[in-house]
């Protein structure tokens, strides 16, 4: 219905270029003229859809008409009530004779009570003995006129007054009306097929866009309002712990590659072969491709030495060495991997691989301090080197593991370093992140000794909780790098998503991968500190 109201609306337009002077509209299917509140309704909607697309543009008047009741519609007809009874009333000395009664008889008791009434206000008729006479030879049936009148055009020339006059003698009623006055409008068009809302893969293959219409963008209309980026919590923990160590005077590390060997993750540190970490269970390895370049020949040699026979005062593994476990590539379990591979690379000055006089690439990477670099001996320079990225361990995921996280790195290469030296940095470290309540316990790593893990008291959840773990470098690592026996190294590192989690009170750590946590875990929740 709506669709051809729409197409009537149009062809109209395109005979007559404007719909301005009033019209009848016949609804199609149906001979009465639209006149119901209904049919307004679908008019109004079909204009609407048209104005939408720019086809029309329309005005809308609002109109107050009067219509006939059944009693005005008769009157119109059969004329007023008292020109009845006149009628039926003979003419003085016609001979015949009619008395009320007659009159009531012919015209009904209704009719001849109002009808004489009037009649006989207008004087009319009259009365001889108990007959009715005619006292007018003719009369103008106003009434029946004004009935004609309003039937015609809703309306009388004669005014509010005795329209109001009308309708208390409920001969008429009012009516109120809607008419519209429609143009043309830019995109006036005599078809009404809806213009495409989407360009599909359909349109495109048959070409069918060539000739398409297309619905134009409502660059007015208010967009559904959009939330403000969020970073990403680990982002933000990230810079905290970036911030501790750049004022501490530390230099980050480059740990751009996920990929790494054997060697470097495991045999470099002194990790034996036979460790259980170094298993598929615990590690990623890849298959393809599946061998790393050969590590630098002469330091693989001594690291090789050491594992397997022992050295700088240490009895070795003494199990065999085996060259293509050293040659597997896998993920970085740990970014002491990076660490290493950083370590050996600033022992070349000790090796004397690299002249003093020349400015290489490690002294960007260093992070030495001015105090420390007065005491250049055997070519060492103490080194504060960071790094916080990404690592991979073959775990079942639950709420507080996932195969993949964030670590956060460090290690101090200097000389003379002790246990202390270790411990009282922590304290530094974690108190610049809000922790002052620290706990060391003897732990075990196959790079480190002594090994501690680092606990903090979290006043929230009442315990304490692991944080991190650290420990000074072996000599067994240290040594076939080059660094002579007094340079000391300690290092830790901890994971990003724990200390992030407790902050932003989010427990499972599965929340921290993908995008929702901006909305569930940050916004929603105040940040918890330490
Ligand atoms: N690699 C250790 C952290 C660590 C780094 C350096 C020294 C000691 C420990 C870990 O993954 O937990």
């Amino acid at each position: 219905m709506a669709e051809a109201i729409q197409q009537l609306v149009l062809d109209v337009l395109d005979k007559d270029g404007a719909i301005n002077d009033t019209r009848t509209l016949v609804l199609p299917g149906q001979t009465e003229p639209a006149s119901s509140q209904d049919a307004q309704i679908i008019i109004l909607g079909a204009l609407n859809s048209l104005s939408s697309r720019e086809m029309i543009t329309y005005t809308t008047q609002e109109t107050l008409t009067h219509v006939l009741t059944p009693e005005g519609a008769s009157i119109a007809l059969n004329g007023s009530h008292e020109a009845r009874v006149w009628s039926a009333v003979p003419a003085k000395g016609e001979g015949s004779t009619v008395t009320p009664k007659d009159v009531e008889k012919l015209l009904g008791s209704e009719i001849s009570k109002v009808g004489q009434g009037r009649a006989f206000k207008n004087k009319w008729i009259g009365k001889e003995g108990n007959n009715l006479v005619k006292l007018a030879s003719e009369i103008v049936d106003s009434t029946q006129l004004e009935m004609r009148e309003v039937d015609s055009t809703g309306t009388l020339k004669t005014g509010e007054k005795a329209l109001a006059d009308l309708r208390k003698r409920k001969l008429i009623s009012q009516r109120k009306g809607q008419w519209f006055t429609v143009q043309k409008g830019p995109n006036f068009s005599t078809s009404t097929a809806k213009p495409e809302t989407d360009l599909t893969v359909d349109m495109l293959t048959s070409g069918a866009w060539k000739t398409s219409t297309f619905k134009k963008y409502n660059f007015e209309a208010e967009g559904v309002p959009t939330s403000g980026g969020a970073l990403h919590p680990l982002l933000k923990v990230r810079d905290e712990f970036r911030s501790i160590f750049l004022e501490m005077g530390f230099a980050e590390m480059p740990t751009s590659s996920f990929v790494e060997s054997g060697f470097w993750c495991f045999d470099s540190l002194y990790v034996p072969q036979q460790h259980p970490a170094r298993e598929v269970q615990d590690t990623f390895y890849l298959s393809d491709p599946s061998t790393s370049l050969p590590p630098p020949q002469e330091y693989y040699k001594r690291v090789a030495r050491v594992h397997e026979h022992g050295g700088y005062g240490s009895t070795g593994y003494r199990a065999p060495w085996n060259d293509a476990e050293s040659r597997k590539l896998l993920l970085r379990t740990h970014t002491t991997a990076s660490s290493a591979a950083m370590l050996w690379k600033l022992a070349a000055r000790c090796r004397g691989e690299v002249d003093d006089s020349k400015e290489d690439e490690l002294a960007t990477h260093s992070g030495a301090t001015s105090k420390n670099q007065t005491q250049i001996k055997d070519g060492f320079r103490p080194a504060k080197l960071f790094s916080i990225d990404r690592v991979f361990r073959n775990e079942t995921m639950d709420a507080t593991h996932l195969a993949e996280f964030q670590q956060v790195e460090g290690v101090v290469a200097d000389r003379g370093l002790t246990l202390a030296d270790l411990i009282g940095f922590m304290r530094v470290f974690f108190k610049k992140m809000g922790i002052e309540n620290l706990r060391f316990k003897p732990a075990y790593n196959p790079y480190t000794e002594p090994s501690l893990e680092i606990f903090a008291f979290h006043p929230h959840l009442r315990k304490w909780v692991e944080i991190g773990n650290s420990g000074m470098f072996r000599p067994e690592m240290l040594e076939p790098m080059g660094f002579p026996k007094d340079v000391h190294v300690h290092g830790w590192g901890l994971s990003l998503e724990r200390p992030t989690m407790i902050r932003y009170g989010i427990s499972n750590i599965r929340t921290l991968v993908g995008h929702k946590v901006s909305i569930e875990g940050v916004e929603k929740t105040p940040a918890v500190r330490f």
